[in-house]
């Protein structure tokens, strides 16, 4: 099912913001076995250059292993995994990823966090880094003092340090409450509209995902189950018609497909957890 909805404009969006800088990637019939097990099956998917892929479904699904294949941590058992037109063999310097923990070193400062394993007069640049998150003024506290939201803008700060052109995010604000995790989503959706790199988030908010994504992909057991063009001009406004259709067409997609639908579901919550 394709529930595209007037494509052209969002095309025309994702051209402007094409830059150099942002990488385009390709799953052809990409299978994922643990042993017996097939986590995904014969995958087929395209994004474009300056695309914001987000992909979201139920727990176990297969979204971080597909991940985990785009940020070369792992290889497919069978078909290809292409990031401009390269197939990917281990980590590559253009992507960078983010996760759900912030995984700064508790024992070094925010500025080192950011420059880890830089070289050369590295501290200018960790410290623009710093300051396009809101910390500029914040380099030399340790990540002890900071609250979880902010360790996670250092986080960020860490993987934009070194211009990605691909930027893979695991569920990165899914420990945040409410009001930080928009305000991270603001910060995320700023700097992707002005650095233009690639993005695919991995996200249990089908919210998160009709706010800030291009494009939103469902896996299901694997295989894509839907794959919807979001056409909303940004900033996106939650309260607007469009938006609660489109929650509710993906929300609606996973209630079908589930025997036993989770309370938070039957309640209304956007959340697929
Ligand atoms: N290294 C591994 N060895 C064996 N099985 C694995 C491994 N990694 C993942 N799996 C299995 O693959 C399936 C998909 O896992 P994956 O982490 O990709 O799901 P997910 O959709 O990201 O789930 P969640 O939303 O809960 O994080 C699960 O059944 C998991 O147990």
């Amino acid at each position: 099912m394709n529930l595209t909805i007037q494509k052209s404009s969002v095309v025309r969006n994702v051209a402007a913001r094409t830059a150099p800088q942002s990488s385009a990637i390709e799953l052809r019939s990409a299978t994922k076995r643990f042993g017996e097990k097939t986590v995904l099956h014969a995958l087929d998917l395209a994004v474009q250059p300056g695309e914001f892929l987000a992909i979201v479904g139920r727990s176990g699904c297969g979204k971080s292993t597909l991940l985990r294949l785009l940020a070369g941590l792992d290889d497919a058992t069978a078909g290809e995994v292409t990031i401009d037109n390269g197939r990917v063999r281990g980590v590559s310097q253009g992507t960078r990823i983010m996760f759900q923990e912030h995984r700064l070193l508790p024992w070094r400062t925010l500025l080192q966090n950011v420059g880890l394993g830089m070289h050369g007069e590295w501290q200018p640049i960790a410290r623009k880094a710093l300051e396009q998150v809101g910390l500029g003024e914040r380099g030399d506290d340790w990540p002890s003092m900071l609250s979880g939201g902010q360790r996670q803008r250092v986080a960020l700060a860490r993987a934009l340090v070194h211009d990605p052109r691909l930027l893979l995010l695991d569920e990165p604000l899914g420990a945040l409450d409410a009001l930080t995790r928009i305000e991270m989503q603001n910060l995320i959706e700023g700097l992707w509209q002005k650095k233009g790199f690639t993005v695919v988030l991995i996200t249990h908010d089908v919210d998160e995902a009709i706010a800030l994504a291009d494009r939103v992909v469902l896996l299901e057991g694997g295989r894509v189950g839907m794959d919807i063009r979001v056409n909303m001009s940004r900033p996106r406004h939650r309260s607007s018609t469009t938006f609660g259709e489109l929650t509710e067409q993906v929300l609606n997609r996973v209630l079908q497909r589930t025997e036993e639908p989770s309370r938070s579901m039957r309640n209304g919550v956007s959340s697929l957890k």
